[in-house]
């Protein structure tokens, strides 16, 4: 049996700016397997979300093309009762923010007692409640008879956190993605959730998309990195090898934007994933934040090279790369905007 659980195949997914179409995502193909983390990093802008709102079929006004293989089938284009159906059973998701999540004029309970519904129409009142509250104490909910009854304005952010998590593990799904789980969370909070998509991950072995812009989860958390900049995956591996040897410029400036132990300097990435509709399309997109390499070292068409197995890599400038000494780096920089 395949141990493929999602697989992306060229999705491209676009919004609709102006009289144009502009992909946020740009021919993604990627896979998360069963039992397996993958995390996905990159700065504000690159892709993330607007890839895992593709995956879950949220988004309403874009163009989705490429293929979505959900244990083999494609959901890209499925009907909405189709998607219905999966999300909150096999698919779920945790979104960054709970409060928009979470319906205010529902009791809690009743919130996570509508998911289990989903998923078991025949389930008794009595054996619902019973489902409500074991996931309110699996999640780490304190009194949760009490919690049943309580709106979202009631509680915490951590605690609603733990509510949205409750609500997107209930029917045991066999792939949750989790965006930004705990940026909104203080750092014990934080700790505690990705322990419980940990717990998640191992007891129902469901493959997990963890997006996030903390490298330190993502090391600890993940399996498997991909690194996503402007629309496109740049790098993918093993968690050890893309820590111990980092190969595209851009998943080095992020990981050497990190202080780590010993380390005196830090490289900060000069400007920022540029809007939409300006996107480089042609050519390496990160080319314009490294400016000191040269040009010619960068592919025309870019593509993803595999270096070692399960190690890709995309475009040949990594070959080429270096961090320039500050002073000269402000100057290219300033250079390069003129
Ligand atoms: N509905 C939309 N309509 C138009 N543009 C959009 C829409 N949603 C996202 N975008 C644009 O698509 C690009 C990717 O956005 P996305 O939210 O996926 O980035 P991200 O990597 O998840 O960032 P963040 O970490 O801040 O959530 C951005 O330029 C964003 O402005």
């Amino acid at each position: 049996m395949s141990n493929k659980l999602l697989e992306l195949k060229n999705l491209k997914t676009s919004f609709q700016i102006g009289d144009e179409y502009y992909a946020a995502v740009d021919d993604v193909t990627l896979t998360v397997n069963k039992n397996e983390v993958l995390g996905i990093v990159g700065e504000s802008g690159s892709g993330k979300s607007a890839l895992a709102f593709s995956v879950m079929g949220l988004h309403t006004r874009a163009k989705i093309e490429g293929n979505i293989l959900f244990n083999g089938k494609d959901i890209a284009n499925i009907t909405p009762q189709e998607l219905n159906r999966l999300r909150g059973d096999e698919l779920a998701m945790i979104f960054q923010d709970p409060l928009t999540a979470l319906n205010p004029l529902m009791e809690i309970g009743d919130q996570i007692a509508e998911t289990l519904i989903l998923h078991n129409q025949n389930m008794s009142q009595k054996a619902r409640k019973e489902r409500v509250i074991e996931l309110l104490n699996m999640v780490g909910i304190p009194r949760p008879e009490y919690v049943y009854e309580q709106f979202p304005h009631e509680l915490s952010g951590g605690m609603r956190q733990r509510v949205v998590i409750a609500i997107a593990i209930a029917n045991q799904p066999e792939l949750l993605i989790a965006d930004e789980p705990t940026t909104a969370l203080d750092v014990t909070i934080q700790a505690q959730i990705l322990d419980l998509i940990r717990k998640l991950k191992n007891d129902m072995h469901s493959g997990v998309i963890l997006i996030t812009h903390d490298l330190g989860v993502v090391a600890e958390m993940a399996d498997r990195i991909a690194v996503m900049y402007a629309g496109q995956i740049v790098e993918v591996a093993d968690v050890h090898t893309l820590f111990e040897n980092p190969k595209h410029p851009y998943t080095r400036s992020l990981l050497n934007s990190v202080p780590a132990d010993g380390q005196d300097k830090l490289h900060v990435i000069q400007g920022i994933v540029p809007a939409l509709q300006n996107l480089p399309r042609e050519g390496c997109r990160f080319s314009e934040r490294i400016p000191w390499i040269d040009a010619t070292h960068h592919e025309v068409n870019p593509v993803l090279h595999e270096v070692t197995p399960g190690h890709f890599v995309r475009c040949t400038c990594h070959k080429h790369f270096y961090f320039p000494d500050k002073t000269k780096e402000a100057e290219l920089h300033g250079n390069s905007r003129s």
